[in-house]
């Protein structure tokens, strides 16, 4: 009798752990059964693959889809989608800055529900960190979250309280008990709140006002401060976008003495520099301020060395009427989940010659290992049929109107991408092709296996 598959993805180039290899790849019930030169066999679908490389598909560590509560921002439907149209399978959502936060398991589940009714790809939820929430952890642990985020400094959000030392210290001791990562928005509070004051009542609000009001030692002093309570407790940390080389050489110190503590970073600071935001206006105002290319160049050579553990997007959208204003007082995110994969091939790989196995490293598997996430985050025996096929060498220039965000905005219009996402792959289902969302919301929750 011939072997039934669900799929067979023909002719592709495939981006495994140990290396890329011309291979057929075959799905059944959602995993990839089979990894051979020519797969034999019927299937109910077969995929021609050919011209295409293909990559496990993405999962995002860092968005803010926001939903429910501001979905005049962003909703799950738009940042799903907008997910998969950049290779995406899965995403984990931050804790702010839906409303209301997700502080507790009433919240929690009130997520659950929009995004078990309207996620296209797959989804994961951080749970929150504030000196509110401390009697909450255990509760947000059982119902599931990958993690839990905090902010050092003002979050931006009134509802998201800023994490105190004291909070640090009890929250840390709490979440290395239950097992699970402490994440935190790094910039000093104190430095950050009194430089953006004074700069206020000078009236200086221009972009080069808000760079000198979050310099670089808010980054490194709060990071220290972060790896020496988490050397203390014994509590999971990683340090959320990384902007500063410096910051990243205190991460790679700490970890070679033992410390668990590792550094996520975002296609913007990769990419993108201080003389580029001053030139694009508040599209491109993030924080930790985007910094200059001295800094840049060596965070590229340390992410070639491995310091740096995944890359996400940290896509931050807002109504674009909250970025109409003076640079130092609008509202601080970017726009990026549907870009982050087509960034990396073309900065990362076709420019500094970036393994394509590291990309789906940073992309993808260190993520999930990360999070224990099982059975996502590559392309091998027994995981989840989940792929993003990519014409390397197909240029595109990003047009506003192919973004599927709620709003078309991004600091990337305009520029030229090599690389092209022509088709995703969740659990076997094709939910993204040649441009278009091709099915239903699929998505399921994903919580780490402890
Ligand atoms: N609240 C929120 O999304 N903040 C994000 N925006 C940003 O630029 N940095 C952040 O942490
Ligand atoms: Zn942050
Ligand atoms: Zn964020």
């Amino acid at each position: 009798m011939s072997k039934g598959f669900d799929v067979i993805l023909r002719n592709g180039i495939l981006v495994c752990p140990d290396g890329v290899k011309k291979a057929d790849v075959a799905v059944c019930d959602e995993k990839i059964v089979e990894i051979a030169e020519e797969i034999s066999g019927d299937a109910k679908e077969i995929i021609d693959a050919t011209g295409n490389y293909v990559f496990p598909g993405t999962t995002d560590g860092h968005v803010h889809f926001n939903d429910p509560g501001r979905t005049d921002w962003e909703t799950i439907t738009t940042g799903s989608s907008a997910l998969a149209a950049g290779g995406g399978v899965a995403y984990f959502d931050m804790p702010l800055n839906c409303s209301p936060c997700t502080l507790d398991a009433k919240n929690f589940n009130a997520k659950l529900a929009v995004a078990q009714k309207d996620s296209l790809v797959d989804y994961g939820f951080w749970g929150g960190l504030t000196p509110q929430n401390l009697d909450k952890l255990e509760e947000l642990a059982e119902c599931g979250v990958i993690g839990f985020k905090a902010f050092s400094c003002n979050s931006g959000i009134d509802e998201f309280e800023r994490m105190d030392d004291f909070t640090a210290l009890v929250g840390m001791e709490k979440l290395a008990k239950l097992g699970l990562p402490l994440m935190v928005h790094c910039e000093n509070n104190e430095i950050t709140r009194d430089l953006t004051s004074i700069a206020l009542s000078n009236n200086k609000t221009t972009v080069r006002d808000y760079f000198a009001a979050r310099p670089p030692i808010t980054e490194i002093e709060n990071v220290s401060r972060m790896i020496s309570l988490a050397e203390e407790t014994g509590c999971k940390l990683i340090i959320a976008h990384i902007s500063t080389a410096k910051a990243i050489e205190l991460v790679t110190q700490a970890r070679s003495r033992g410390v668990d503590v590792c550094c996520e970073t975002i296609g913007h600071y990769l990419i993108l520099t201080d003389d580029d935001v001053e030139r694009m206006g508040t599209v491109a105002k993030c924080s930790p301020p985007i910094r200059n290319t001295e800094n840049q160049t060596k965070m590229w050579a340390k992410l070639l060395n491995g310091e740096i553990t995944f890359v996400s997007s940290d896509h931050s959208p807002c109504d674009p009427k909250l970025k109409d204003g003076e640079f130092l007082k609008v509202w601080g995110g970017i726009s990026a989940c549907q870009t982050t994969l087509p960034a990396l091939l073309t900065h990362a790989c076709h420019n500094r010659k970036v393994a394509l196995e590291d990309i789906a490293k940073l992309t993808s598997q260190n993520v999930n290992e990360i999070f224990n996430i099982q059975g996502k985050g590559k392309i091998a025996l027994g995981y989840e049929g989940d792929f993003a096929l990519v014409d390397l060498n197909k240029e595109f220039i990003l047009q506003a109107e192919s973004l599927f965000y709620k709003h078309q905005v991004s600091p990337y219009v305009g520029d030229r991408f090599r690389g092209t996402v022509t088709q995703t792959i969740l659990r076997g289902t094709t939910i993204f092709k040649d441009g278009k969302i091709v099915s239903k919301p699929i998505g399921r929750h994903l919580r780490p296996n402890l």
